[in-house]
């Protein structure tokens, strides 16, 4: 298995690459070889990381190249995990940052177009990681969308940790607790859906004012505590989310569990938007929006929320790539 990682001298890809040549990710029996992609003035970085895997000496890894060139990092790829990224720098405001990430993935979105497999399985997780795999997706226009997804799962394990630690159980113990929408401040985490192997989750769990004071701003600006506190942003959790969001698309899982995909007009969220949904995922590489959800009367102005967002976004990458004078 040919998997390509970009962002890959990045802090994120520091903490998964091991994963990856582990076998934690695509199984213990699957040898992978790793293409390495990151901008030229990271090279002598990204040499560092490539001779650190070799000195994990993982009998799984196959072969790890380096390159800073995109035509090349995508050849024969089955699996393409989407770091790299333009960081927002002081001053920039966040359309500024959208714009430039869009030029990003269009050229990524192309080079999959021309070179990788067809068969070929993308996580998104550069920010604005939403409409970065909206923008992908028009670019890599012969691969399916069904193929090409974004990371909510950070979002969804940080939520799920929140109740467990509440409860005072295993997060292995709380299910169907998802976050919906963008990955952004506009997510909204949900607790109406949930439950935990004892039953239906308390009654002060789902307290308005509780939800709307305490859970879902934590959850929503978790990214930016961790900020905060570390001066650098979430990596390791990140890393981790990336390991459970391949492994449950590849290998399968019985939990249902938050993925950015592209709508097909599922819970009326616009077709062609990529949005975080509740997914089953058999293996395979395979996903299904799980339809049946409610929202409560609760959730819907949250929902409109972070809907509104990703319209908006969209439109602001839309505009950026086919400005009116080339239409
Ligand atoms: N969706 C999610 O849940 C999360 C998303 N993120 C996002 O993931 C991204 C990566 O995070 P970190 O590893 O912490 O960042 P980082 O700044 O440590 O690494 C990013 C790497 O991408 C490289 N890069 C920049 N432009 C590139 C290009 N055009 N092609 C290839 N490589 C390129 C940089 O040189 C750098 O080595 C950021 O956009 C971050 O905001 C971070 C945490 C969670
Ligand atoms: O919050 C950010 O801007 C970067 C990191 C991130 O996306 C997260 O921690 O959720």
């Amino acid at each position: 298995m040919r998997v390509t990682v970009t962002g890959a001298a990045g802090q994120i890809a520091y903490c998964l690459l091991p994963l990856l040549a582990r076998g934690d990710v695509f199984g213990y029996e699957q040898p992978i070889e790793l293409v390495l992609l990151d901008i030229e003035q990271a090279q002598t970085s990204l040499q560092g990381v490539a001779m650190e895997l070799e000195d994990g000496a993982y009998p799984l890894l196959t072969a790890i190249h380096c390159t800073s060139d995109v035509n090349k990092a995508f050849v024969e790829a089955d699996v393409a995990i989407l770091l790299g990224a333009f960081p927002r720098k002081l001053g920039m405001e966040r359309r500024d940052l959208l714009v430039k990430n869009a030029a990003i993935f269009k050229e990524q979105g192309e080079a999959i177009r021309k070179h990788a497999k067809e068969h070929i399985r993308i996580l998104v997780v550069g920010n604005p990681a939403n409409t970065n795999a909206a923008v992908l997706a028009q670019y890599a226009s012969n691969i399916d969308k069904k193929q090409i997804t974004a990371l909510s799962r950070l979002d969804q394990n940080r939520a799920t940790s929140f109740v467990a630690k509440k409860l005072k159980i295993s997060p292995e113990e709380v299910k169907n607790v998802f976050v919906w929408g963008n990955h952004s401040n506009t997510q909204y985490p949900d607790l109406f859906n949930g439950v935990t192997n004892r039953g239906p989750l308390p009654d002060w769990l789902r307290d308005e004012k509780f939800l709307r004071d305490e859970f879902i701003p934590v959850i929503q600006e978790r990214g930016a505590a961790v900020i905060k506190a570390r001066k650098l942003s979430s990596a390791m959790s990140a890393a981790n989310a990336v390991k459970d969001h391949l492994r449950d698309w590849f290998l399968g899982t019985q939990d249902i569990v938050n993925m950015v995909v592209c709508s097909d007009g599922s819970y009326g969220i616009k077709k062609g938007i990529f949005f975080s949904f509740p997914c089953y995922c058999p293996g395979n590489g395979t996903f299904e929006i799980v339809p049946h959800f409610p929202w409560s009367s609760f959730g819907e102005p949250w929902i409109e929320r972070t809907k509104k967002e990703l319209y908006e976004e969209w439109e602001q990458a839309f505009t950026a790539l086919f400005p009116k004078s080339s239409l």
